[in-house]
Protein backbone atom coordinates (compact mmCIF):
# COMPACT_ATOMS: atom_id res chain seq x y z
CA UNK A 1 0.00 0.00 0.00
CA UNK A 2 1.23 3.50 -0.40
CA UNK A 3 1.71 5.72 2.46
CA UNK A 4 -1.76 7.67 0.73
CA UNK A 5 -3.72 4.55 0.38
CA UNK A 6 -2.79 3.97 4.28
CA UNK A 7 -4.53 6.99 4.62
CA UNK A 8 -7.45 6.04 2.80
CA UNK A 9 -7.93 2.81 4.58
CA UNK A 10 -7.49 4.85 8.02
CA UNK A 11 -10.17 6.93 7.20
CA UNK A 12 -12.42 3.66 5.87
CA UNK A 13 -12.02 2.37 9.00
CA UNK A 14 -12.89 5.24 10.87
CA UNK A 15 -16.41 5.28 9.01
CA UNK A 16 -17.37 1.42 10.73
CA UNK A 17 -15.77 2.82 14.05
CA UNK A 18 -18.07 5.91 14.34
CA UNK A 19 -20.79 4.10 12.65
CA UNK A 20 -20.56 1.16 14.99
CA UNK A 21 -19.99 3.67 18.72
CA UNK A 22 -23.20 5.35 17.30
CA UNK A 23 -25.11 2.30 16.70
CA UNK A 24 -23.86 -0.36 19.50
CA UNK A 25 -21.95 -1.93 16.81
CA UNK A 26 -18.75 -4.17 17.42
CA UNK A 27 -15.37 -2.92 18.98
CA UNK A 28 -12.67 -0.75 17.51
CA UNK A 29 -10.15 -3.85 17.43
CA UNK A 30 -12.88 -6.18 16.02
CA UNK A 31 -13.49 -3.89 13.05
CA UNK A 32 -9.55 -3.76 12.34
CA UNK A 33 -9.16 -6.84 12.43
CA UNK A 34 -12.39 -8.01 10.25
CA UNK A 35 -11.20 -5.30 7.74
CA UNK A 36 -7.63 -6.54 7.44
CA UNK A 37 -9.06 -10.25 7.02
CA UNK A 38 -10.61 -9.33 3.70
CA UNK A 39 -7.67 -7.36 2.35
CA UNK A 40 -4.62 -9.95 2.68
CA UNK A 41 -2.81 -7.41 0.29
CA UNK A 42 -2.11 -5.40 3.23
CA UNK A 43 1.31 -6.71 4.40
CA UNK A 44 2.21 -6.49 8.49
CA UNK A 45 3.58 -3.39 7.65
CA UNK A 46 0.67 -1.78 6.25
CA UNK A 47 -2.03 -2.94 9.22
CA UNK A 48 0.57 -1.52 11.90
CA UNK A 49 0.26 1.76 10.14
CA UNK A 50 -3.04 1.93 9.68
CA UNK A 51 -3.78 0.60 12.87
CA UNK A 52 -1.77 3.33 14.59
CA UNK A 53 -3.57 6.52 12.08
CA UNK A 54 -7.13 4.86 13.18
CA UNK A 55 -5.91 5.24 16.68
CA UNK A 56 -3.88 8.19 16.63
CA UNK A 57 -7.39 10.08 15.48
CA UNK A 58 -9.81 8.36 17.93
CA UNK A 59 -7.85 9.46 20.69
CA UNK A 60 -7.61 12.85 19.77
CA UNK A 61 -11.42 13.65 19.50
CA UNK A 62 -13.45 13.91 22.46
CA UNK A 63 -16.55 13.95 20.40
CA UNK A 64 -17.68 11.39 17.95
CA UNK A 65 -16.78 13.22 14.63
CA UNK A 66 -18.74 13.35 11.75
CA UNK A 67 -16.97 10.72 10.23
CA UNK A 68 -13.81 8.98 9.22
CA UNK A 69 -12.48 11.62 7.05
CA UNK A 70 -13.09 14.83 9.27
CA UNK A 71 -11.60 11.93 12.05
CA UNK A 72 -8.46 12.42 10.09
CA UNK A 73 -8.56 15.87 8.47
CA UNK A 74 -8.55 16.98 12.28
CA UNK A 75 -5.28 14.83 12.65
CA UNK A 76 -3.64 15.86 9.36
CA UNK A 77 -4.32 19.78 10.56
CA UNK A 78 -1.84 19.13 13.47
CA UNK A 79 0.87 16.89 11.05
CA UNK A 80 2.17 18.09 8.33
CA UNK A 81 3.38 15.08 6.81
CA UNK A 82 0.12 13.62 7.21
CA UNK A 83 -1.32 16.31 5.44
CA UNK A 84 0.54 15.91 2.57
CA UNK A 85 -0.87 12.65 1.80
CA UNK A 86 -4.29 14.16 1.21
CA UNK A 87 -2.85 14.12 -2.31
CA UNK A 88 -5.59 13.24 -4.44
CA UNK A 89 -3.42 9.54 -5.71
CA UNK A 90 -5.28 6.69 -7.09
CA UNK A 91 -6.03 5.20 -3.87
CA UNK A 92 -5.86 8.10 -1.40
CA UNK A 93 -7.50 10.57 -0.02
CA UNK A 94 -8.58 13.63 -2.06
CA UNK A 95 -7.05 17.23 -0.85
CA UNK A 96 -7.85 19.08 2.09
CA UNK A 97 -10.18 22.14 1.16
CA UNK A 98 -9.61 24.83 3.55
CA UNK A 99 -12.84 24.97 5.33
CA UNK A 100 -13.25 21.80 5.44
CA UNK A 101 -14.53 20.46 8.77
CA UNK A 102 -12.12 18.52 11.00
CA UNK A 103 -12.63 16.63 14.22
CA UNK A 104 -11.76 18.97 17.45
CA UNK A 105 -8.99 17.62 19.92
CA UNK A 106 -10.05 16.98 23.36
CA UNK A 107 -9.40 13.84 26.16
CA UNK A 108 -12.88 14.12 27.41
CA UNK A 109 -17.04 14.16 26.24
CA UNK A 110 -18.44 18.02 27.17
CA UNK A 111 -21.15 16.54 28.96
CA UNK A 112 -19.07 13.86 30.60
CA UNK A 113 -16.29 15.89 31.98
CA UNK A 114 -17.93 17.50 34.67
CA UNK A 115 -19.32 14.20 35.67
CA UNK A 116 -15.91 12.21 36.89
CA UNK A 117 -14.79 11.90 40.45
CA UNK A 118 -13.52 15.36 41.35
CA UNK A 119 -9.46 13.90 42.12
CA UNK A 120 -9.64 12.88 38.29
CA UNK A 121 -6.86 13.49 36.39
CA UNK A 122 -8.67 13.40 33.09
CA UNK A 123 -5.78 14.33 30.93
CA UNK A 124 -4.23 11.26 31.67
CA UNK A 125 -7.20 9.06 30.48
CA UNK A 126 -6.20 8.60 27.14
CA UNK A 127 -2.20 7.76 27.64
CA UNK A 128 -0.86 4.35 26.49
CA UNK A 129 -1.73 1.14 28.75
CA UNK A 130 1.02 -1.04 29.58
CA UNK A 131 0.80 -5.10 29.68
CA UNK A 132 -0.09 -6.00 33.30
CA UNK A 133 0.11 -9.98 34.31
CA UNK A 134 -0.85 -11.46 37.41
CA UNK A 135 1.40 -14.59 38.02
CA UNK A 136 -0.81 -18.01 38.57
CA UNK A 137 -0.42 -19.05 42.18
CA UNK A 138 -2.11 -22.04 41.57
CA UNK A 139 0.93 -22.99 39.17
CA UNK A 140 3.54 -20.95 40.28
CA UNK A 141 5.13 -17.97 41.73
CA UNK A 142 6.67 -14.32 40.65
CA UNK A 143 10.04 -15.38 41.37
CA UNK A 144 9.83 -18.47 39.35
CA UNK A 145 7.56 -16.91 36.25
CA UNK A 146 10.23 -13.13 36.05
CA UNK A 147 12.85 -14.82 34.49
CA UNK A 148 10.97 -16.60 31.59
CA UNK A 149 9.49 -12.74 30.72
CA UNK A 150 13.25 -10.70 31.05
CA UNK A 151 11.39 -7.40 29.77
CA UNK A 152 8.88 -8.10 33.07
CA UNK A 153 9.12 -6.09 35.77
CA UNK A 154 7.71 -6.61 39.67
CA UNK A 155 5.14 -3.75 40.76
CA UNK A 156 5.48 -3.18 44.33
CA UNK A 157 2.72 -4.04 46.75
CA UNK A 158 1.17 -6.37 44.68
CA UNK A 159 3.09 -9.84 44.77
CA UNK A 160 1.72 -11.36 41.64
CA UNK A 161 1.95 -8.46 39.28
CA UNK A 162 4.38 -8.09 36.97
CA UNK A 163 4.29 -5.33 34.46
CA UNK A 164 5.29 -5.79 30.33
CA UNK A 165 5.74 -2.34 28.13
CA UNK A 166 2.67 -1.65 26.04
CA UNK A 167 1.73 -4.13 22.78
CA UNK A 168 4.23 -6.62 24.46
CA UNK A 169 3.16 -9.95 22.42
CA UNK A 170 2.29 -11.92 25.70
CA UNK A 171 0.07 -14.74 24.65
CA UNK A 172 2.85 -16.09 22.16
CA UNK A 173 4.90 -16.55 25.11
CA UNK A 174 5.15 -20.10 27.16
CA UNK A 175 4.35 -18.78 30.12
CA UNK A 176 1.43 -17.25 28.81
CA UNK A 177 0.64 -20.86 27.06
CA UNK A 178 1.51 -22.86 30.37
CA UNK A 179 -1.15 -20.84 32.24
CA UNK A 180 1.30 -19.41 34.38
CA UNK A 181 0.42 -15.88 34.26
CA UNK A 182 -2.57 -14.08 32.85
CA UNK A 183 -3.03 -10.86 31.46
CA UNK A 184 -4.62 -8.28 33.65
CA UNK A 185 -4.47 -4.78 34.63
CA UNK A 186 -3.01 -4.25 38.50
CA UNK A 187 -6.08 -2.30 39.37
CA UNK A 188 -8.29 -5.60 38.85
CA UNK A 189 -5.77 -7.32 40.30
CA UNK A 190 -6.22 -5.12 43.51
CA UNK A 191 -9.88 -5.51 43.59
CA UNK A 192 -9.97 -9.17 43.37
CA UNK A 193 -7.02 -8.79 46.15
CA UNK A 194 -10.25 -6.65 48.15
CA UNK A 195 -12.31 -9.47 47.96
CA UNK A 196 -9.98 -11.04 50.69
CA UNK A 197 -11.22 -14.52 48.92
CA UNK A 198 -9.38 -17.89 51.35
CA UNK A 199 -9.61 -21.53 50.58
CA UNK A 200 -12.79 -23.20 51.80
CA UNK A 201 -15.37 -19.87 51.27
CA UNK A 202 -18.33 -19.87 49.24
CA UNK A 203 -17.48 -17.14 46.53
CA UNK A 204 -19.54 -15.61 44.21
CA UNK A 205 -18.51 -13.26 40.90
CA UNK A 206 -21.81 -12.03 39.81
CA UNK A 207 -20.46 -10.38 36.99
CA UNK A 208 -18.00 -12.65 36.01
CA UNK A 209 -17.78 -11.73 31.85
CA UNK A 210 -15.49 -14.23 30.53
CA UNK A 211 -13.72 -14.63 34.26
CA UNK A 212 -10.64 -12.66 34.42
CA UNK A 213 -11.31 -11.58 38.17
CA UNK A 214 -12.89 -14.88 38.58
CA UNK A 215 -9.09 -16.51 37.85
CA UNK A 216 -7.51 -14.01 40.39
CA UNK A 217 -10.52 -15.24 43.21
CA UNK A 218 -9.63 -18.80 42.36
CA UNK A 219 -5.91 -18.62 42.78
CA UNK A 220 -6.44 -16.83 45.84
CA UNK A 221 -8.93 -19.44 47.09
CA UNK A 222 -6.16 -22.06 46.42
CA UNK A 223 -8.53 -23.92 44.32
CA UNK A 224 -10.28 -25.40 47.54
CA UNK A 225 -14.28 -24.57 47.93
CA UNK A 226 -17.17 -22.68 45.75
CA UNK A 227 -16.39 -20.41 43.49
CA UNK A 228 -19.66 -19.90 41.26
CA UNK A 229 -19.24 -17.41 38.34
CA UNK A 230 -22.65 -16.05 37.06
CA UNK A 231 -22.94 -13.68 33.78
CA UNK A 232 -26.40 -12.86 31.98
CA UNK A 233 -24.58 -13.89 28.74
CA UNK A 234 -23.85 -17.08 27.63
CA UNK A 235 -21.38 -16.48 25.23
CA UNK A 236 -18.77 -14.64 28.24
CA UNK A 237 -19.28 -17.57 30.66
CA UNK A 238 -18.32 -20.02 27.92
CA UNK A 239 -15.00 -17.85 26.71
CA UNK A 240 -13.73 -18.77 30.89
CA UNK A 241 -13.93 -22.72 30.56
CA UNK A 242 -10.82 -22.69 28.65
CA UNK A 243 -9.47 -19.89 30.64
CA UNK A 244 -9.86 -21.77 33.95
CA UNK A 245 -8.55 -25.41 32.23
CA UNK A 246 -5.36 -23.56 31.02
CA UNK A 247 -4.72 -21.78 34.66
CA UNK A 248 -5.17 -25.36 36.22
CA UNK A 249 -8.81 -24.11 38.16
CA UNK A 250 -11.16 -26.49 37.22
CA UNK A 251 -13.29 -26.14 40.34
CA UNK A 252 -14.93 -22.70 39.15
CA UNK A 253 -18.70 -23.17 38.66
CA UNK A 254 -20.52 -21.40 36.32
CA UNK A 255 -23.65 -20.16 35.75
CA UNK A 256 -25.87 -18.30 33.77
CA UNK A 257 -28.56 -15.68 34.83
CA UNK A 258 -31.60 -14.53 33.04
CA UNK A 259 -31.47 -10.81 32.61
CA UNK A 260 -34.29 -9.20 35.32
CA UNK A 261 -35.06 -12.97 36.71
CA UNK A 262 -31.35 -13.25 38.51
CA UNK A 263 -32.85 -14.36 41.76
CA UNK A 264 -34.19 -17.19 40.59
CA UNK A 265 -30.97 -18.99 39.60
CA UNK A 266 -29.42 -17.87 42.41
CA UNK A 267 -32.15 -18.94 45.32
CA UNK A 268 -30.24 -21.55 46.74
CA UNK A 269 -27.26 -19.60 47.22
CA UNK A 270 -29.50 -16.95 49.56
CA UNK A 271 -27.36 -16.08 52.52
CA UNK A 272 -24.32 -18.34 51.89
CA UNK A 273 -21.73 -16.43 50.50
CA UNK A 274 -18.69 -15.19 52.23
CA UNK A 275 -18.11 -12.59 49.39
CA UNK A 276 -19.86 -11.60 46.85
CA UNK A 277 -18.05 -9.12 44.01
CA UNK A 278 -20.50 -7.43 41.75
CA UNK A 279 -17.86 -6.12 39.57
CA UNK A 280 -21.03 -4.45 37.34
CA UNK A 281 -21.36 -3.35 34.06
CA UNK A 282 -20.63 0.59 33.11
CA UNK A 283 -19.47 3.43 31.49
CA UNK A 284 -15.93 1.95 31.20
CA UNK A 285 -14.62 5.09 31.62
CA UNK A 286 -11.45 4.17 33.03
CA UNK A 287 -10.46 2.35 30.31
CA UNK A 288 -10.53 4.55 27.56
CA UNK A 289 -6.60 3.93 27.29
CA UNK A 290 -7.63 0.79 25.97
CA UNK A 291 -10.73 1.38 24.29
CA UNK A 292 -10.18 5.17 23.65
CA UNK A 293 -13.68 4.65 20.86
CA UNK A 294 -15.87 3.87 24.31
CA UNK A 295 -16.25 7.23 24.92
CA UNK A 296 -17.92 8.24 21.25
CA UNK A 297 -20.38 5.29 22.81
CA UNK A 298 -21.82 6.89 26.21
CA UNK A 299 -24.04 8.75 26.10
CA UNK A 300 -26.49 10.36 28.72
CA UNK A 301 -29.45 7.87 27.87
CA UNK A 302 -26.97 5.28 28.26
CA UNK A 303 -25.30 6.53 31.62
CA UNK A 304 -28.57 6.39 33.20
CA UNK A 305 -29.64 2.86 32.53
CA UNK A 306 -26.26 1.27 33.84
CA UNK A 307 -26.81 3.76 37.11
CA UNK A 308 -30.16 1.46 37.02
CA UNK A 309 -28.80 -1.57 36.64
CA UNK A 310 -26.08 -1.06 38.75
CA UNK A 311 -28.54 -0.52 42.01
CA UNK A 312 -30.61 -3.48 40.40
CA UNK A 313 -27.95 -5.74 40.58
CA UNK A 314 -26.79 -4.42 44.23
CA UNK A 315 -29.82 -5.00 45.14
CA UNK A 316 -30.20 -9.21 44.12
CA UNK A 317 -26.55 -9.61 45.44
CA UNK A 318 -27.15 -8.10 48.91
CA UNK A 319 -29.09 -11.29 50.27
CA UNK A 320 -26.95 -13.88 48.84
CA UNK A 321 -24.06 -12.76 51.52
CA UNK A 322 -24.18 -14.87 55.00
CA UNK A 323 -24.03 -12.62 57.90
CA UNK A 324 -20.55 -11.11 58.46
CA UNK A 325 -19.56 -11.54 54.34
CA UNK A 326 -18.17 -8.83 51.82
CA UNK A 327 -20.20 -7.39 49.07
CA UNK A 328 -17.30 -6.10 47.14
CA UNK A 329 -18.68 -3.30 44.84
CA UNK A 330 -16.59 -2.42 42.07
CA UNK A 331 -16.43 -0.37 38.13
CA UNK A 332 -14.13 0.46 35.71
CA UNK A 333 -15.97 3.54 35.69
CA UNK A 334 -14.90 7.16 37.11
CA UNK A 335 -17.83 8.82 37.19
CA UNK A 336 -19.24 9.44 40.60
CA UNK A 337 -22.61 8.42 39.94
CA UNK A 338 -21.45 4.67 39.47
CA UNK A 339 -19.19 4.55 42.33
CA UNK A 340 -19.38 6.65 45.37
CA UNK A 341 -22.86 7.89 44.73
CA UNK A 342 -24.01 4.65 43.92
CA UNK A 343 -22.55 3.30 46.92
CA UNK A 344 -23.57 5.76 49.03
CA UNK A 345 -27.61 4.92 47.39
CA UNK A 346 -27.36 1.60 48.68
CA UNK A 347 -25.88 1.91 52.28
CA UNK A 348 -29.43 4.06 52.29
CA UNK A 349 -31.18 1.57 50.92
CA UNK A 350 -30.14 -1.11 53.13
CA UNK A 351 -29.80 -1.36 57.15
CA UNK A 352 -27.46 -3.95 58.10
CA UNK A 353 -24.36 -3.33 55.99
CA UNK A 354 -21.13 -0.88 56.57
CA UNK A 355 -18.31 0.09 54.47
CA UNK A 356 -14.89 -1.32 55.13
CA UNK A 357 -11.62 0.78 55.08
CA UNK A 358 -9.50 -0.54 52.88
CA UNK A 359 -5.49 -0.08 53.19
CA UNK A 360 -4.08 -0.55 50.08
CA UNK A 361 -1.08 -0.44 48.02
CA UNK A 362 -2.41 2.05 45.48
CA UNK A 363 -5.27 3.90 45.29
CA UNK A 364 -7.29 7.06 47.32
CA UNK A 365 -9.77 7.23 49.83
CA UNK A 366 -13.36 8.45 47.80
CA UNK A 367 -16.39 8.35 49.66
CA UNK A 368 -17.19 4.52 51.06
CA UNK A 369 -14.49 3.39 48.73
CA UNK A 370 -11.31 3.27 46.69
CA UNK A 371 -10.39 5.26 43.49
CA UNK A 372 -8.10 4.18 41.05
CA UNK A 373 -7.17 6.52 38.48
CA UNK A 374 -4.26 6.18 35.40
CA UNK A 375 -2.95 9.53 36.49
CA UNK A 376 -2.50 8.58 39.54
CA UNK A 377 -1.73 4.93 40.30
CA UNK A 378 -0.59 4.07 36.96
CA UNK A 379 -3.65 1.59 36.17
CA UNK A 380 -6.61 1.57 34.48
CA UNK A 381 -9.64 3.74 36.22
CA UNK A 382 -11.56 1.87 38.78
CA UNK A 383 -14.15 2.41 41.96
CA UNK A 384 -14.49 -0.37 44.46
CA UNK A 385 -15.96 -0.57 47.72
CA UNK A 386 -16.41 -3.46 50.21
CA UNK A 387 -19.63 -3.54 51.97
CA UNK A 388 -19.42 -6.04 55.13
CA UNK A 389 -22.84 -7.51 56.59
CA UNK A 390 -23.57 -6.73 59.79
CA UNK A 391 -26.50 -8.28 60.79
C1 LIG B 1 -17.30 -5.18 33.76
S1 LIG B 1 -17.90 -6.61 33.01
C2 LIG B 1 -17.20 -7.89 33.97
C3 LIG B 1 -15.74 -8.14 33.74
C4 LIG B 1 -15.21 -9.36 34.45
N1 LIG B 1 -15.59 -9.41 35.85
C5 LIG B 1 -13.70 -9.45 34.36
O1 LIG B 1 -13.00 -9.26 35.35
O2 LIG B 1 -13.22 -9.72 33.25
C6 LIG B 1 -19.57 -6.66 33.52
C7 LIG B 1 -20.31 -7.93 33.22
O3 LIG B 1 -21.59 -7.85 33.82
C8 LIG B 1 -22.46 -8.63 33.05
N2 LIG B 1 -23.84 -8.28 33.40
C9 LIG B 1 -24.62 -7.29 32.91
N3 LIG B 1 -25.83 -7.30 33.50
C10 LIG B 1 -25.80 -8.31 34.42
C11 LIG B 1 -26.75 -8.82 35.35
N4 LIG B 1 -27.94 -8.30 35.45
N5 LIG B 1 -26.38 -9.85 36.12
C12 LIG B 1 -25.15 -10.40 36.01
N6 LIG B 1 -24.21 -9.97 35.13
C13 LIG B 1 -24.54 -8.93 34.35
C14 LIG B 1 -22.06 -8.31 31.63
O4 LIG B 1 -22.49 -9.30 30.73
C15 LIG B 1 -20.54 -8.22 31.76
O5 LIG B 1 -19.93 -9.44 31.41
Amino acid sequence: MTPAARVQAAIDLLDLIIGAARDGGPAADTLIARYFKERRYAGSRDRRAVRDLVYDAIRRAAERPENGRAAMVGLAREQAELAALFDGSTHGPAPIEEAEPGAVRGDVPAWLAPLFAAPVEQDALLGRAPVDLRVNRLLTDRAQVAPLLPEAVALPGLPDALRLPEGAPVEQSEAWKGGLVEVQDAGSQLIAAACAAEPGMTVIDLCAGAGGKTLALAAAMEGRGNLIAADTIRSRIARLSPRAERARAGFIQTLLLDQGHEARALADLAGQADVVLVDAPCSGTGTWRRNPEARWRLTPARLDRLVAEQARILDFAAPLLAAGGALVYATCALTDREGRDQVDAFLTRHAGWEAERLTLPLGRPHGAGILLTPGHDGTDGFFFARLRRTA
